[in-house]
């Protein structure tokens, strides 16, 4: 079992596949844009589903699952909805030997497979709000490149689907659910984001606004889209036939009441999760899992055993190896001790780091003659020890210091790459040095397309964005956090703009 053979910033894509591959998170398939999640992945997307089930569950959504096969009636119920994704939809045609009389879509995306129950099911006020979540898989038959994790046509995501009375009560929904999404990368993944809202280009067309947390891949020198919540308005209610009795009019005897369409949101985050936090926190040896989502935090490595280490010796070790572990677990560590036989300590601390695991114990005759274990952590050279006493308290602390010091950096990282900048002379060049720009603009979509092509051609020598080869800059968002004042009179960062002055900073990777 050899390392990683290439630097990650020498060869990107190819570090990102040895390092899943070797870390035993992904396998290739003989189905492009398809892959296998091993257990480690997996295990990584169970601690998602855990920490955001608890947080939907205390809002009153429901999990639920609906069919992978959505009738093409059914899909086309909504056109401006799918006209621009139509290149992506898989079709069924034939059962085993027998053509289907009607083709059948698989799920890009469960509005249209979901809505119809959603136009019986509301009757009145009093069945709504109405939540519902799914955990499933979707595909889209992409073209582009596909990148394990990051666009893949097959990939495992929840779709958050709700219906409310009000414009309001939607949009509170909305935010709550972006929060726990930035909580996710933040405090699971130890991955920084930026929450804004989409511009108008770059928003999903079914939606009457789309909310948004963007992330950085430091390696690839661009933000990326790392989740989204969406408000669709009253856009498909109106196309599905959603409506209530308006609960608040006041009607004489014998009136009619007024009908109202309900508002939706609906909000997805994906697999793509896993990819960001691999580019941002791996190194030349590989994976570094964030100890949250660590399915193993500590390895412990017998050392010191040789042959002429007598066997009740290397039992005694063992059994002391066997009671670090009990103390560990105890504190709800998640350990496992490397007693394969045959290899050396040398070949297994290769192993643990290539995997990512977290914090690395060595424990010898000489740690025991002194009472204490040797530690290594995975996001930092070097070792150190610690007495066995104390590991109970510091080995949990540790973990957590881990934690926070992988997100410190990764925070650090992303505010230096992100530079506030107000002349157009300086756009380009910050593109080149890897860094994505807060500018002020006037948000129309006129503007944003000509500052995409006058940074296509331009932009020669940017790294070539492992997702998709650059097309120039497109806005990511218009974060919530606003620069304090945008100075009286700020032109849009566009010197081609004819609209006077701007009230918004976008951020553009
Ligand atoms: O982003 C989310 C969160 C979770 C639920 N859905 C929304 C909107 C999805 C947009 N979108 C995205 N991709 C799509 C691809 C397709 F082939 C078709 Cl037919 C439709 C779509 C499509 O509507
Ligand atoms: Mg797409």
């Amino acid at each position: 079992l050899i390392g990683i053979t290439v630097g990650k910033n020498e060869d990107l894509s190819e570090w990102y596949q040895q390092t899943i591959l070797k870390g035993d998170l992904l396998e290739f398939t003989d189905v492009p844009g398809c892959y296998i999640y091993q257990p480690g992945s997996y295990r990584i997307w169970e601690f998602i589903q855990e920490f955001f089930n608890a947080r939907i569950r205390k809002m009153g959504v429901k999990n639920c699952y609906f069919p992978l096969f959505i009738s093409e009636a059914n899909l086309q119920r909504e056109k401006d909805h799918i006209e621009g994704f139509a290149a992506e939809v898989a079709w069924v045609t034939k059962g085993g030997k027998t053509k289907l009389e009607k083709r059948l879509a698989v799920r890009p995306t469960s509005e249209t497979a979901m809505y119809g129950f959603y136009s019986k099911k509301i009757r009145s006020h009093r069945d709504l709000p109405l939540k519902l979540n799914q955990w499933n898989n979707v595909v889209r038959w992409e073209f582009k490149h596909p990148m394990p994790f990051i666009r893949s046509r097959e990939f495992l995501w929840q779709e958050g689907h709700t219906a409310h009375m009000t414009e309001e009560e939607a949009g509170i929904e909305v935010r709550q659910i972006l929060d726990h999404y930035a909580s996710i990368y933040e405090d699971l993944l130890a991955v920084p984001v930026v929450k804004g809202k989409k511009t108008v280009n770059e928003q999903f067309p079914g939606a009457h606004y789309t909310t948004t947390v963007e992330g950085y891949i430091p390696a690839v020198g661009r933000g990326i889209q790392a989740a989204t919540s969406h408000c669709l308005g009253q856009h498909f209610a109106k196309m599905f036939d959603i409506q209530v009795e308006n609960p608040n009019q006041e009607v004489k005897e014998g009136e009619k009441r007024e009908k109202l369409y309900v508002w939706q949101n609906s909000w997805g985050f994906t697999t793509r999760s896993i990819g960001i936090m691999i580019l941002i926190h791996g190194d030349d040896k590989g994976l570094i899992i964030p100890p949250r989502v660590a399915d193993i935090q500590v390895a412990i490595v017998p050392v010191g055993v040789n042959a002429k280490t007598t066997d009740a010796d290397r039992e005694k070790l063992y059994d002391d190896i066997k009671n670090i572990a009990a103390t560990l677990e105890e504190k709800r560590v998640r350990v496992e001790c490397d007693f394969r036989e045959g290899y050396s300590p040398g070949y297994k601390f290769n192993d643990w780091e290539m995997k990512g695991v977290p914090l690395r114990i060595e424990f010898g005759p000489k740690d025991s003659a002194k009472s204490e274990i040797t530690f290594s952590r995975r996001d930092q050279e070097g070792k150190g020890t610690m007495s066995l006493s104390d590991i109970g308290t510091g080995i949990p602390k540790l973990l957590e210091t881990i934690q926070s010091d992988m997100f410190k950096k990764a925070s650090d990282e992303y505010a230096e790459h992100r530079k506030q900048i107000t002349e157009w002379k300086d756009f380009v060049p910050n593109l080149n040095q890897k860094n994505v720009v807060v500018v002020p603009h006037c948000a129309t979509g006129e503007c944003e397309d000509e500052i995409k092509k006058d940074s296509s051609g331009q932009v020669e020598g940017q790294e070539v964005d492992v997702r998709a080869p650059s097309m120039g800059a497109k806005s990511l968002c218009i974060p919530d956090e606003q620069p304090e004042e945008i100075k009286e009179g700020t032109h849009c960062i566009n010197p081609k703009c004819s609209l006077a002055s701007v009230d918004v900073m976008k951020l553009m990777p």
